[in-house]
């Protein structure tokens, strides 16, 4: 069948597909070639609002229905995204620009399987009961209400799911509003619910920038909100949501480490070092872009990276040959370019890439700086894009310290030989998700997410229910009460 990139119109509330053309225009660019593939338009008043009424009044009867009731349909609709896998990999990569080889395996597939694992725990969400002596207690597992999600540009449709599929297994409603740079595939994963049976307004999408995500996070009727963005947006968000003493769920940046000893296995270690630093075209959040190497093997490393990437086949991302993609947008590339210059501005030694391929892409090369310090900007902050940067060590108390040394969290590896040098550095580095001898593995059944300024909270596993639910307790007497007067 097909997608056509221009959506039948911009939001999807109430069950329906709805436009207000009064919204400003917003333009949807191709990566891959800079064409306009879509114009939307950004919600306005009006929209928002029936958002958040059709939201709250579909939740009460939703919060009402059995788990597995609910969970049935969660399990439908990753039924229906796999059997549309295809369909929906061309759009995620039209979205995105991110190559079919990957968006086949990973973007539908991650989003089904968020739906079919929280689908199948929907049934089991339940309360204890609690002896105390005469009298007892019970909890009961309540949703939060209305829960606002908020989506970056790089996983669309992964993010639509890792928030969606929790949020709705637990009884709470959810409006998802994606990265204005990446709106379409999130309309999709609204159309396949419903499809699947989901009541109308209890998974509304709707389009727009900051304005509109400030507008929901600072609206009283909203419960909860989960951001996946930057850190700035994330301090804004959680400072807003505070207000309403909302519940906050903080998907945010990295810097992350990636520790590579000297007995690791080299092409193993090469290979986490290309899927934490390339994959997506280096615009995954939890990308281990501080890469340490002992000095020991550092030349070798570097060798042998050298000649993978000079394999990476760059191009059309419809192409299913093609591994290496675009950057999501001209901006994006341009503040990766900026990263570069600086790098060389710093004295990093350049090992290969560096610079932007021509055409009308928003291609750059896969770039590689080796001989880095600490103190370089392009050790500290957060690139987004694909270029990493190789930091020698010997001690490993000194890498630990080293790699520890940012006010990220999120993500920390290590490849090495030695199983109980693995167990101990990563026991001491300071991040929410680690790798051992891997890098970037996500499955939905481990929890995911941040510590230190990387955020709060943790999407997927049996954790995430914690944070698309609330516990009531019940004190129970038995006998009498007694009261002092
Ligand atoms: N930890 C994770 O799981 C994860 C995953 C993917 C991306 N990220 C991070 O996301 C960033 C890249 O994505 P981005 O550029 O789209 O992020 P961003 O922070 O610019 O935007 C994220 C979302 O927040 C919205 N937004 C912006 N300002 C807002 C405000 N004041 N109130 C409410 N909503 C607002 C945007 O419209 C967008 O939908 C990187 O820092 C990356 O590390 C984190
Ligand atoms: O971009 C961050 C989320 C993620 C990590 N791996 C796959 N998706």
């Amino acid at each position: 069948m097909g997608y056509d990139t221009q959506p039948k119109a911009s939001h999807f509330v109430d069950g329906q597909y709805i436009e207000d053309t009064s919204g400003a225009v917003m333009e949807v660019v191709y990566p891959a070639t800079g064409a306009v593939i879509a114009r939307l338009h950004e919600a306005t008043p009006a929209i928002i609002e029936k958002a958040i009424t059709s939201g709250r009044r579909a939740q009460a009867e939703w919060a009402g229905m059995m788990g597995v009731e609910r969970g049935r349909i969660l399990r439908r609709a990753a039924d229906i995204m796999r059997e549309r896998n295809y369909d929906l990999s061309v759009l995620e990569t039209h979205d995105t620009g991110k190559p079919m080889s990957e968006t086949l395996y990973v973007d539908a597939t991650s989003g089904a399987d968020a739906l079919e694992y929280f689908g199948g725990l929907a049934g089991s969400l339940t309360g204890e009961h609690v002896p105390l002596g005469g009298d007892w207690g019970y909890t009961v597992r309540e949703p939060l209400g209305l829960c606002v999600g908020l989506g970056a540009w790089n996983y669309p449709t992964q993010i639509a799911c890792w928030k969606g599929a929790p949020a709705l297994a637990c009884g709470n409603a959810m409006i998802f509003k994606p990265s204005e740079t990446t709106p379409l595939c999130a309309l999709k994963v609204a159309e396949i619910l419903h499809e699947a049976g989901l009541p109308a307004g209890l998974y509304n999408v709707i389009q727009g920038a900051g304005d509109v995500g400030r507008a929901l996070v600072g609206d009283e009727r909203v419960d909860k909100v989960s951001l996946t963005g930057s850190v700035p947006t994330g301090k804004r968000v959680y400072a807003s949501a505070a207000e309403g003493m909302k519940h906050v769920t903080m998907e945010l940046g990295g810097k992350s480490p990636l520790v590579v000893f000297e007995d690791a296995d080299l092409d193993n270690a090469v290979g986490g070092a290309i899927l934490g630093n390339f994959y997506s075209t280096g615009q995954v959040c939890s990308n281990g872009t501080r890469v340490f190497v002992h000095k020991s093997i550092k030349e070798a490393f570097l060798k042998r990276l050298a000649e993978r990437l000079g394999s990476a086949k760059i191009g059309d991302p419809l192409d299913e040959t093609v591994n290496f993609g675009p950057m999501v947008s001209s901006s994006q590339r341009d503040i990766v370019l900026d990263y570069i210059a600086k790098g060389k501005a710093e004295g990093a030694r350049l090992v290969c890439g560096g610079s932007v391929i021509a055409g009308d892409g928003f291609y750059i090369q896969p770039t590689v700086f080796a001989d880095v310090t600490d103190d370089m900007v392009i050790a500290r902050e957060e690139i987004f894009g694909p270029v990493m940067a190789v930091l020698d060590f010997e001690d490993e108390a000194d890498v630990i310290a080293r790699a520890n040394n940012t006010e990220y969290g999120l993500s920390a590896g290590v490849f090495t030989r030695d199983i109980s040098r693995a167990h101990r550095v990563i026991g001491q580095l300071q991040a929410g998700s680690c790798f051992i001898n891997s890098y970037n593995d996500a499955p939905v059944e481990l929890p995911f997410g941040g510590s230190k300024l990387s955020g709060v909270g943790r999407e997927n596993s049996k954790t995430a229910i914690e944070h698309y639910s609330q516990l009531k307790s019940v004190y129970v007497r038995m006998g009498d009460v007694e009261a002092p007067f």
